[in-house]
């Protein structure tokens, strides 16, 4: 169970030696600073980044300053703050990650951009792809994706699947077709083991030694570069049909050229997006439906209900001609967009936001000065409970009312750097969840909670095994 920590409200500060108004914090070691236990919390504890911040929260209140990798961080974990760095009205703020992190993603991508005129170039050219169109067709291969993958569950191991490396080959796909029509083959499987490889070395310790944990996702990145590299130039060159696939839009674009050769993507720039966009999609994606299914594993009451709501949607879809999922069958799911939105809060996937600050300014009473980073810990605040009642529990309803307050469901970030997946994620958990309930009977076979080390994205560590019983079909349940 998360600790939850009652009454600490903005700024409320435990520390009897922090009287000044700079934020509360530990010295640690010269240099050093607290570079070990944050490490150490990352690497060893069953809670992950959370723990380190948790103990401070304890000692501090909901801000407090560290040092780690020779850099000033403070953490914030209130709703108020939030939306002041968030919406970054005043444009004190840039988004930072750690470099390591950029390095691996690359310093094109749209993750790490820290230059405001960058990341608005590359987002706006992103963003255009993101239409409810292509969420209308990503939904339907999604689900067809997700009926192949599913149907063999019940004859595997003899009907136990570890759910979290299910999605995560799952997702994987999913990307790839979405943004280059790329299926099966070598160079996906390659690919992803790839990406695997990127993805742990993104809180390893940046050490570039042929052993190291950083070096190897160095090396993954370079062969995905290469890869993509070749998808490219066959795009350009006209030689591989006309996809309709975010690539070929990018590709397409740009050969169209705007008549302004400063808004053409470069092929670094695309590079780097396509793989920022299947680490950002895949990985958070899958430990989303993970958390999911074992939330709903241990609450058979709310598996009861949404049981029943997403049964009466597969009588209907089963007199269809196409019993495909649509976009307007997702919006027909009230309870399990519920579902869906409570377990995103309680697993907060990505568990803070990190920013650089750009000018001296004033927060919670505290004097916060040009080049400190501060954070934004969404993990904090979604188990606050002054913002969310009883927030250890899994309760889809309290999302029934429609009043909550600003700034208190961060599980996709908000403001200028808001998710761009966020509705594709959202169907994904939707559509997994649909033929995940309508085609088995479950049950989780492993309870244990701890978080996987030295994971980016909060990701349980069981991987949530299951063990699954085929139901009946609507069809077969009629005919009978
Ligand atoms: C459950 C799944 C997902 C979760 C929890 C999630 C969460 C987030 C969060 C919290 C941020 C903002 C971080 C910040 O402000 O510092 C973000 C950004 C982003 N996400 Fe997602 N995401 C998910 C799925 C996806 C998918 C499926 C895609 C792409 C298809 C995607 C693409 C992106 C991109 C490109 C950004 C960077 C936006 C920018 O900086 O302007 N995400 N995501």
């Amino acid at each position: 169970e998360w600790v939850s920590i009652p009454g600490l409200g903005p700024g409320r500060i435990h520390n009897q030696e922090s009287t000044t108004d700079v934020p509360p914090s530990s010295r640690g070691i010269p240099l050093i600073g607290e570079t070990i236990q944050f490490m150490a919390a990352i690497n060893y504890s069953s809670k992950g980044f959370y723990d380190f911040v948790q103990t401070r929260r304890l000692r501090y209140g909901n801000c407090f300053k560290t040092n780690i990798f020779g850099e000033t961080h403070v953490f914030f974990s209130s709703i108020e703050t939030a939306k002041v760095i968030l919406r970054n009205d005043a444009g004190k703020f840039t988004k930072r990650y750690l470099s390591s992190i950029a390095q691996l993603v690359g310093d094109q991508s749209l993750l790490c951009a820290s230059s405001p005129d960058h990341h608005k170039l590359i987002r706006g050219r992103l963003n255009n792809l993101f239409t409810t169109k292509s969420l209308s067709l990503f939904i339907k291969q999604f689900d067809e994706l997700i009926i192949s993958t599913l149907g063999g569950w019940e004859h595997h191991r003899g009907g136990t699947v570890v759910v979290l490396k299910e999605a995560l080959k799952i997702t994987f796909k999913a990307m790839c077709k979405m943004l280059m029509s790329l299926e099966s083959g070598e160079e996906v499987e390659m690919m992803e083991k790839d990406v695997a490889e990127v993805c742990k070395a993104m809180l390893a310790f940046p050490l570039k030694l042929p052993w190291t944990r950083f070096y190897k996702g160095l090396q993954a990145r370079k062969r995905i570069m290469e890869t993509l590299e070749k998808i490219i130039t066959l795009r350009r060159r006209g030689l591989e049909g006309c996809n309709e696939d975010f690539l070929q839009y990018l590709v397409q674009e740009d050969n169209r050229g705007f008549g302004d050769e400063t808004l053409k993507l470069t092929d670094t720039e695309i590079k780097d997006n396509i793989l920022t966009m299947i680490i950002a999609g895949q990985d958070t994606t899958a430990s989303a439906i993970t958390w999911m299914v074992k939330y709903l594993g241990e609450n058979p009451e709310i598996l009861d209900a949404v049981e029943r709501e997403q049964q009466k949607l597969a009588e209907k879809t089963s007199t269809r001609t196409s019993f495909n999922l649509t976009l307007q069958d997702l919006n027909d799911m009230p309870y399990a967009s519920k579902v869906v939105k409570e377990s995103l809060r309680m697993a907060s996937v990505v568990a803070w936001f990190p920013r650089l600050v750009l000018q001296d300014c004033e927060i919670e009473g505290y004097k916060i000065k040009k080049g400190w980073n501060v954070n934004i810990v969404a993990k904090s605040i979604h188990f606050d409970p002054m913002v969310y009642n009883d927030p250890n529990k899994f309760n889809p309803s309290r999302f029934d009312e429609h009043d909550s307050k600003p700034y208190s469901f961060l599980a996709f970030g908000m403001g200028e750097r808001t998710c761009l997946g966020l509705n594709m994620a959202k169907a994904m958990m939707l559509v997994f969840l649909h033929r995940l309930i309508t085609t088995y009977k479950w049950k989780v076979v492993d309870s244990d909670s701890s978080i996987e080390k030295r994971a980016m994205f909060s990701r349980l560590k069981s991987g949530c095994p299951i063990h699954v019983t085929r139901l009946p079909s609507p069809k077969d349940v009629k005919s009978a």
